[in-house]
């Protein structure tokens, strides 16, 4: 399926003032035609992962992309680094966990020594809310952000943007159900700038103690009953406990959560016949998602939004560093 934007193709800003950022620290903040911009640009390069052995570009070549890490990741990181090497640059990864972080480095002297050996982009995932946006004010390079804290993960909502568009054929009045620990989500909190900016309806269900007050005020209907929530829905976005971050007991049990919140497929039968069903990854099966629904041949996007991570990321840093390569950017 082909997919439309609620802009004409003519009335997309072009040269430098198409994506005028130079870092991409969050979705908000970003113009509805910007965040545009980055997945029209990704259509190239799902085309290009698609040509069979010749996956190959030489556009970032002589640039060296560093992706330090300072919280596991599977999908983000690996992602990071085929998009990088698809476009020809040279990448490191700098894990935290073997790192002199370890030794006692604070992150700005780390930064620093990021920024001394002369990297053109560096992509950073870390567990502070807001410690990207520090690294951005510290470097010379365009900074990304692969997740901070329960702050943003602006790449995950645009691969998720990328994936709707591609099987609804529009975001502009879709029913996004985004379902889970909505309070603890760096996900939940992108999704919900992004899908409001390009015109969807948000709905997000969540237990009480995990429904972030106020949510109202950004656009998003919230819901405690997840049965009331699927009604009308095009899309289901199920979200992991983040474990890491919470301190005490949130809920009962995970089996109990599971009976309230868990997507299993008597739940499906509540949204539209063909409701997408998405999850960033990484599943808890059985905790926020049954088995069945997760690998549903024709509902479940989960592998699809994988395969979109590496598009939107390759789109991102091609953008973002087209500045070091002598072309416009950074308006
Ligand atoms: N992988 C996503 C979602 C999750 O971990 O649950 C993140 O890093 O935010
Ligand atoms: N979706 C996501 O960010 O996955 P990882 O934590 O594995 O990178």
């Amino acid at each position: 399926m082909t997919w439309t934007t609620p802009f004409a193709a003519d009335s997309f800003p072009s040269g430098s003032d198409a994506f005028p950022h130079k870092h991409l620290l969050g979705i908000a903040g970003l113009q509805p035609w910007e965040i545009l911009y980055i997945l029209k640009e990704a259509e190239q390069w799902v085309k290009l992962n698609r040509a069979g052995a010749a996956k190959h570009a030489d556009t970032l070549s002589g640039l060296t992309i560093i992706n330090a890490f300072f919280e596991n990741s599977t999908r983000t990181l690996l992602s990071f680094e085929i998009a990088g090497k698809r476009l020809g640059a040279d990448v490191v990864n700098m894990h935290a966990a073997q790192s002199s972080v370890k030794k006692g480095e604070t992150l700005i002297d780390t930064a620093m020594t990021l920024n001394a050996m002369r990297a053109d982009a560096i992509v950073i995932r870390h567990g502070s809310s807001g410690a990207v946006q520090l690294i951005s004010s510290k470097v010379d390079c365009p900074v990304l952000n692969a997740g901070d804290g329960s702050h943003e993960h602006p790449t995950q909502a645009l691969l998720d943007a990328l994936t709707i568009l591609r099987r609804k054929g529009k975001v502009e009045g879709q029913t996004v159900v985004i379902c889970g620990d909505v309070l603890h989500s760096r996900v939940a909190r992108s999704n919900l700038f992004c899908l409001k900016s390009l015109g969807a309806e948000v709905r997000v269900v969540a237990p009480p103690a995990l429904m972030p007050s106020g949510i109202e005020a950004f656009g998003a209907i919230p819901f405690t009953n997840f049965d009331a929530a699927l009604d009308g829905a095009d899309v289901i976005m199920m979200l992991r406990l983040q474990n890491e971050r919470m301190q005490g007991d949130f809920i009962p049990s995970p089996r109990e959560y599971f009976h309230l919140y868990g997507l299993d497929e008597r739940r499906l039968a509540l949204a539209k016949p063909d409701a997408l069903v998405m999850h960033p990854g990484p599943m808890n099966r059985g905790v926020e998602i049954a088995s069945s629904v997760a690998d549903h041949v024709d509902r479940s996007a989960i592998t699809e939004q994988v395969e979109m991570g590496v598009a939107v990321r390759m789109a991102c840093l091609d953008i973002l560093t087209r500045k070091a390569r002598g072309q416009e950017g950074w308006a």
